[in-house]
């Protein structure tokens, strides 16, 4: 049995359903469909989880929402008349778009909650009903029925190990299930979310939790890309990788596949295939369990992403006190703030943030603490730092992989941050300011895989 996710790319509108139909027809063992919010149908369109995000927002802010209702429901109704899905189906995605507001929530941050779900809840109740007019018995589940059961945290949950105990029970016969991608339930019985992206981790769960075979990611690209292709012009698709090299890439900004989601089909050891709903016959790429792959390249990728920031502090004989990373720690905590990466030095230290998940008056708050309570020489908040990543499982083995990187990046010119190496035996992460990103990702690139192919040749020898 395979689990297969469509992602909103691939959901945006009438003409690409009937592709995921016919994917979904041309092989009986794709029984488990999840659906994603319908995506964006052109460049500049946007997402309906967007759409229900500023509906949520016009509905916090007490202002009129009537048109962004429309405007959102114009979407369904788009789809479903593509199939010639009843208008009693339509009508009643209409009425629980309506009807959104007028249910009582905890507080606003399960309000945004409940609101964005119901683009991919409306959109899985939707393909069924297509599913069903073309023919194919299918039903929609709803993850409540199936025991989705996550973290008491609105817009950022995380899977409960109940849930699995609960998929063992799930049976399913000729019919195919349509499951909503992005939320479950809080134990207490409210909607809560994923974080953005997170239609590919309910994927995963479905997939370790049913014990599939394989889990099928339908998105609209051919493969994954050894770097991004919005960043790096025509890059090699990456046709085998492992689990791991998947998880720090798409950490560091392989946004085609959720960092998160890979978790749960290690945990499953459930294989990954990574496919375009708009060229299904090509092999697309696989991601596999680290001892099913024995080829080792120094460099299988190389992302980068936007999304940090950094807090530098140094203090003369730093590394002779003790206890002062613990009061750093003890400031966060008291902010409910995590840090992704701490490198440091003798007398410095980088604390690396996510920068979305801060607000301005938390960095503030946080900020005046470590001053007061620790005494800096210097305190530093770097608001647009960067970080790339070049993982591979082949790095161990090969010497001189940290040279490859940073030459090309001395010979155009980008100053390097910080390098963090051996951490993680895979990866080598760097850090740079936002605006040289991109240019870092790109002559790393074309240094190992256009300029000098040699240096990232595939090792087929025992690792070091
Ligand atoms: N290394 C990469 N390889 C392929 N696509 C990538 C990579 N890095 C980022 N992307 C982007 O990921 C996009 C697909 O992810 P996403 O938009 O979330 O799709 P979906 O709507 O199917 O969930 C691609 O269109 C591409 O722009
Ligand atoms: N629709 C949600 C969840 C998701 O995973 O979407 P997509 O599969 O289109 O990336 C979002 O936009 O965040």
């Amino acid at each position: 049995m395979k689990v297969v996710k469509f992602g909103g790319s691939s959901l945006a509108d009438a003409a690409h359903v009937q592709k995921v139909i016919n994917i979904v027809q041309s092989d009986p063992d794709r029984k488990v469909v999840v659906t994603s919010a319908p995506g964006k149908r052109f460049s500049g369109d946007v997402k309906v989880t967007d759409l229900l995000i500023q509906y949520a927002n016009a509905i916090i802010a007490g202002t009129d929402a009537t048109q962004i209702c429309e405007t959102i429901f114009a979407r369904y109704q788009e789809i479903g008349n593509g199939f010639g899905v009843p208008a009693t189906i339509l009508d009643d995605i209409k009425q629980k778009l309506i009807a959104l507001p007028t249910k009582s929530y905890p507080n606003d941050d399960y309000l945004m909650a409940a609101f964005k779900a119901h683009g991919e809840r409306l959109n899985a109740e939707l393909f069924a009903a297509c599913l069903n007019e073309s023919g194919e018995n299918a039903r929609f589940v709803d993850p409540s029925e199936a025991g989705i059961l996550l973290s008491d945290d609105p817009n950022g949950a995380t899977v409960l190990e109940k849930t699995y105990d609960n998929l063992a029970h799930l049976t399913y016969g000729d019919e195919k299930l349509v499951f909503p991608g992005f939320f479950g339930f809080s134990e207490d019985g409210n909607i809560v979310t994923f974080a953005r992206g997170g239609s590919d981790i309910t994927g995963s769960i479905l997939a370790a939790g049913l014990h599939a075979s394989l889990y099928e990611n339908f998105t609209d690209v051919d493969a994954i890309f050894a770097a991004n292709p919005k960043v790096v012009n025509d890059p090699l698709p990456i046709h085998k990788m492992t689990f791991r090299e998947m998880r720090e890439l798409s950490y560091a900004g392989f946004s085609v596949f959720n960092d998160e989601a890979i978790i749960p089909a290690i945990q499953g050891q459930v294989p990954i295939n990574v496919k375009n709903t708009n060229n299904p016959d090509l092999p697309g790429t696989l991601i596999v369990p680290e001892e099913d792959f024995t080829s080792k390249r120094p460099v299988t990728g190389i992302a980068g992403s936007n999304r940090f920031a950094a807090l530098y502090l140094h203090r003369y004989l730093l590394n002779k006190e003790v206890g002062f990373t613990l009061k750093i720690l003890q400031i966060l905590y008291k902010y409910g703030v995590s840090y992704e990466h701490m490198p440091s030095g003798i007398d410095d230290l980088t604390i690396i943030f996510d920068r979305t998940q801060l607000d301005r008056d938390t960095i503030k708050k946080m900020c005046r603490d470590i001053q007061s309570e620790l005494h800096p020489d210097t305190l530093d908040w770097i608001d647009d730092y960067a970080i790339i990543m070049v993982v591979g499982e082949g790095m161990r083995a090969r010497v001189g992989t940290i040279e490859n990187i940073i030459r090309p990046l001395a010979e155009h010119n980008i100053p390097v941050h910080m390098i963090n190496q051996g951490a993680s035996r895979i990866s080598i992460m760097l850090g740079t300011r936002q605006s040289d990103a991109d240019a870092a990702v790109k002559y790393i690139y074309e240094h190992f895989f256009r300029e000098n192919p040699s240096v990232n040749r595939i090792e087929y020898q025992a690792e070091v």
